[in-house]
């Protein structure tokens, strides 16, 4: 596979590139606002303002992008014009941002994800078992991150928003009042109404990225909770996606699509095993 990273001197994109070149994958180029002057992990890191004629030169059969919203609209909009598939996790997009990035898809294969951990889709549906099944309960969400993080709530928090206000809607759910309704943080005199969700956004340190969400009521309390131990699983899972991307028809893609598709190569071991797995031949 032909790839091209965006982003690649970044947390994340850092982290694409090391796994690219670890797949053996050819990295035909690889872009930062600021490219330093030596390359990284073996390879150049050209200047992200040339990045249409990088494109044209190099002819990726795909690009992986972690920047920023307006960077992440204008590659996927250079992509269309290319004819190279796309895939993204930059997250924070405003609703013409996303708007842009969908229109895209008309023209090359675009593929989305507010998080590229396997972990988290199987958060998504747990969130929507849980809210349908514990109706009045209270819920509330809780994520975490380095002090470096721009946007807030989180996507993924976004993204588990979504999934209790679609359970609700989709179980006939009667949350309360202020069903719908998200709190961003609390001060002063403000009691909670029934339905509502509260939202609490940590930036600290190096946090890779952590979820919780808290179902309470009736004396008990459910706890949902996901963890990226290290943000080699974003990179792993978003090179799982160009893979699985890459020829593809036209079209706005999920990574949900990519995980019903099969089942991941373990990162973090070298020989593919789950760690702690001692079976099996070595
Ligand atoms: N979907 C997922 O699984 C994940 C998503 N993310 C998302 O990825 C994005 C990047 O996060 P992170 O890696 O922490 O960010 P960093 O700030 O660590 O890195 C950003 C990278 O993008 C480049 N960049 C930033 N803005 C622009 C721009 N306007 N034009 C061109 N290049 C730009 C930076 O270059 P320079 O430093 O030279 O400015 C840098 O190389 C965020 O939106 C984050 O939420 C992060 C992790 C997982
Ligand atoms: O910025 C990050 O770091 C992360 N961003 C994504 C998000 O906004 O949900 C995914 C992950 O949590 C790390």
């Amino acid at each position: 596979m032909r790839v091209a990273v965006t982003g690649a001197t970044g947390r994340t994109g850092g982290e694409v590139l090391e796994e690219a070149v670890a797949r053996g994958y050819e990295v035909v180029f690889a872009t930062a606002r600021n490219p330093p002057a030596s390359p990284a992990h073996g390879v150049d890191v050209d200047a992200s303002e040339d990045f249409e004629a990088l494109v044209d030169e190099h002819e990726p059969n795909v690009v992986v992008d972690f920047t920023g919203p307006d960077s992440c609209v204008a590659y996927a909009e250079a992509c269309a014009d290319a004819g190279v598939a796309f895939v993204t996790g930059t997250t924070g997009l405003g609703d013409d941002q996303q708007a842009a990035l969908e229109a895209a898809s008309d023209h090359i294969p675009v593929l989305q994800a507010a998080n590229f951990a396997r972990g988290v889709q199987a958060l998504l549906a747990l969130v929507g078992d849980a809210v349908a099944a514990l109706p009045g309960y209270d819920v509330e969400l809780v994520e975490a991150h380095h002090n470096g993080k721009r946007d807030a709530p989180s996507g993924t928090a976004e993204a588990m928003l979504d999934a209790v206000d679609d359970a609700r809607e989709r179980h006939d759910v009667d949350a309360g009042d202020a069903a719908g309704e998200r709190v961003h943080g609390r001060e002063g005199e403000s009691l909670r109404e029934p339905g509502e969700v509260g939202v609490h956004s940590l930036r600290a340190g190096d946090v890779p990225g952590e979820h919780e969400l808290v179902v309470a009521g009736n004396h008990e309390e459910l706890r949902l909770q996901h963890r990226a131990t290290d943000r080699g699983v974003f990179a792993a899972g978003a090179l799982d996606a160009a893979d699985w991307l890459s020829g593809r028809d036209p079209g706005f893609y999920a990574f949900e699509d990519v995980v019903a598709a099969g089942s991941a190569d373990m990162v973090g071991t070298d020989d593919g095993q789950v760690p702690g797995d001692a079976g099996g031949e070595q």
